[in-house]
């Protein structure tokens, strides 16, 4: 099974995830770890290798989106350490205060997820072997970060509407462009479906429906080696609530990538019998789900580390 295999190989496998502040990053990695197993998953954020605390970087008037506001040689080097198995001592930045904390120590294991703002950028992404980038709508990922900064971080609500507004430049030049070199680029959008179940759901309970974009580069691996197979009468049974999926190919920055197109919700059985199948290959993994359904972005999660687990076989040469 992939995870002996991973561990007996010796090798460390880097997988990066970039994307905006409040894009999803730390929640998708969480779900990554969960799926391949905690005992072999490490994480670092790059927002430990900040160069100014919350104080100095308003004073010079620097977003931390500027690849000067943080050490970026200082990653390359860890990255560098890391891969060849090797014990890191790294900074740490603390959100609710905005100031530095002691050093502390890192050790390799077989799967290092790496994510922050420039975890796909020029030099760094060198040393990445699974290139994430998410990539929500303005809108959602407003509405993520206001609600995470002031509730978990402590912010004044206003003054994180000022600071997403003037990052916004400093976004488009030295952010966006990283998803021109991600392997999956998850683009979160508001549903499409305008079925009166939407339109219910939405007006009792306020629940967010998304549509996911997953754009997939076509690689010289061979893929299909693990099977996920959909039964498409399984699905029209159990799509009790809106649910679509569909497929396309087309070209991503004169890339070739497949897209898959997911909206609503789907039947978490059918979910589940998914997962196992991937459970069988990694031999390990759990999930957690708490209700009869699992939106457009759970569902990605599991597309993504399918596509994980083909690039890992492949690098173990399975
Ligand atoms: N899949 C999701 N569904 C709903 N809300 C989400 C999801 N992913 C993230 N969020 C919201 O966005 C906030 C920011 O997410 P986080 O993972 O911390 O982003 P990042 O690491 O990119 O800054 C979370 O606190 C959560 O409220
Ligand atoms: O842009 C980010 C990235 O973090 P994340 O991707 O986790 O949102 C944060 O604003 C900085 O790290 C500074 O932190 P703070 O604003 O707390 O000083």
């Amino acid at each position: 099974m992939l995870k002996e295999k991973l561990i007996k190989s010796g090798k460390v496998f880097i997988i990066g995830i970039a994307g905006d502040s409040g894009s999803g990053k730390t929640t998708f990695a969480n779900g990554i770890k969960r799926m391949f197993g905690d005992d072999i998953v490490s994480h670092i954020t790059l927002d430990d290798y900040h160069v100014y605390d919350r104080e100095m970087r308003e004073r010079l008037g620097i977003t931390p989106l500027h690849p000067s506001a943080n050490n970026l040689k200082l990653v390359e080097t860890h990255l560098y350490l890391l891969k060849k198995g090797e014990k890191i001592k790294k900074p740490t930045y603390n959100h609710k205060t905005g100031t530095f904390g002691e050093w502390e120590d890192f050790e390799s294991t077989p799967i290092v997820i790496v994510e922050g703002l420039h975890t796909l950028y020029d030099g760094i992404r060198d040393y990445i072997d699974f290139k994430i980038f998410v990539d929500p709508a303005r809108y959602i990922k407003r509405l993520w970060k206001i609600k995470r900064d002031v509730e978990e971080r402590g912010y004044d609500r206003d003054k994180v509407i000022r600071e997403i507004i003037r990052r916004e430049p400093d976004y488009k030049r030295y952010i966006d462009f990283q998803k021109i070199y991600a392997d999956v680029v998850i683009k979160i959008l508001p549903s499409s479906i305008q079925s009166t179940e939407r339109i219910k759901y939405l007006v009792d309970s306020r629940e967010e429906v998304y549509k996911v974009r997953l754009i997939l580069k076509k690689t010289d691996i061979p893929l299909e080696s693990v099977s996920l197979n959909i039964d498409i009468s399984d699905l029209v049974k159990a799509s009790e609530r809106d649910f679509s999926i569909g497929f396309f190919s087309d070209y991503y920055y004169a890339e070739k990538a497949s897209f898959i197109d997911i909206d609503g919700f789907l039947n978490v059985d059918i979910f589940k019998s998914l997962f196992d199948s991937l459970r069988k290959e990694i031999g390990d993994g759990e999930i957690k789900v708490e209700s009869e359904y699992v939106n457009a972005i759970e569902f990605s999660k599991l597309l993504v580390c399918w596509k994980l687990v083909e690039v890992l076989k492949h690098s173990l040469r399975l």
